[in-house]
């Protein structure tokens, strides 16, 4: 049986002001999934990714997570609505943008969790110190706040951060971008990892190349336009 549909975007378009950013994007990413989206410098992959993780609604048709409306409208204003909190987890390029750099990192790792059910201080420096030895980083001061360390070490916080609460999926913007490439190598292993465990990623990237390798499926952007895949 094929997996479930874990994100589905049906004809979903987003205009800025004059620039029309998507156009009618149809993409569905299942369970364990890794789909790639490659393409020139504004042709609107940020803007699917923040469809696809409902951080911001479409213009027009419908973002689906988990088979139902990721938004509902109530008295005229549309509203988030996740199957439950996390079930999409956003890594940006800039990890900082994930990371409060005024938080010890097991707070900022550990906050997801936090959102979901209580849980002590001991209980969530314990998990964020498993969070951080699965991304690769055991060991690390876990009181350490984000300017203390690399910026590659920064973003496998921000991924273990967004692996915290084991989201349906990972939706990443250009996630190693900044990294050199022994760093990246091993991010990548531990993309496939992740979706081995069944977590769908959407990958966005110039790098179409690494797409290839890395991912099941990869779709190009043209100017707002997601064509269908190569493969
Ligand atoms: N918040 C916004 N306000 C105004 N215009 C925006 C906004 N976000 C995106 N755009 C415009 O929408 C288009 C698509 O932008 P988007 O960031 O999605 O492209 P991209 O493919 O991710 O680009 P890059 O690879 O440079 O990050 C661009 O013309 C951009 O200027």
């Amino acid at each position: 049986m094929a997996e479930q549909p874990v994100i589905e975007a049906v004809g979903v378009s987003r205009r800025y002001a004059t620039t029309a950013a998507l156009r009618e994007a149809h993409l569905i990413v299942r369970e364990g999934e890794i789909v790639g989206i490659y393409g020139a410098s504004g042709s609107g992959k940020s803007t699917l990714l923040r469809l696809l993780a409902a951080i911001e609604p479409p213009d027009t048709g419908e973002v689906l997570l988990g088979g139902a409306p990721a938004w509902v409208r109530r008295y005229g204003m549309r509203h988030r609505r996740p199957p439950r909190p996390g079930y999409v987890m956003p890594i940006f390029q800039n990890p900082f943008s994930s990371l409060d750099v005024r938080w010890p990192i097991w707070r900022s790792v550990t906050e997801p969790v936090a959102i979901i059910r209580r849980a002590s201080g001991a209980e969530r420096r314990a998990l964020a110190g498993e969070r951080l030895a699965a991304v690769g980083l055991s060991g690390l001061d876990l009181e350490a706040t984000p300017s203390e360390l690399s910026i590659g070490q920064c973003q496998r916080v921000a991924i273990a951060r967004a692996l915290a609460a084991a989201p349906a999926a990972v939706v990443a913007d250009e996630p190693t971008s900044a990294l050199d490439v022994t760093t990246v190598a091993g991010i990548l292993r531990l993309f496939k990892q992740v979706a081995a465990g069944g977590t769908a990623l959407v990958l966005v990237s110039h790098d179409e190349n690494m797409l290839r390798v890395l991912c099941d499926r990869v779709r190009p952007m043209k100017a707002g336009v997601l064509e269908p895949g190569g493969c």
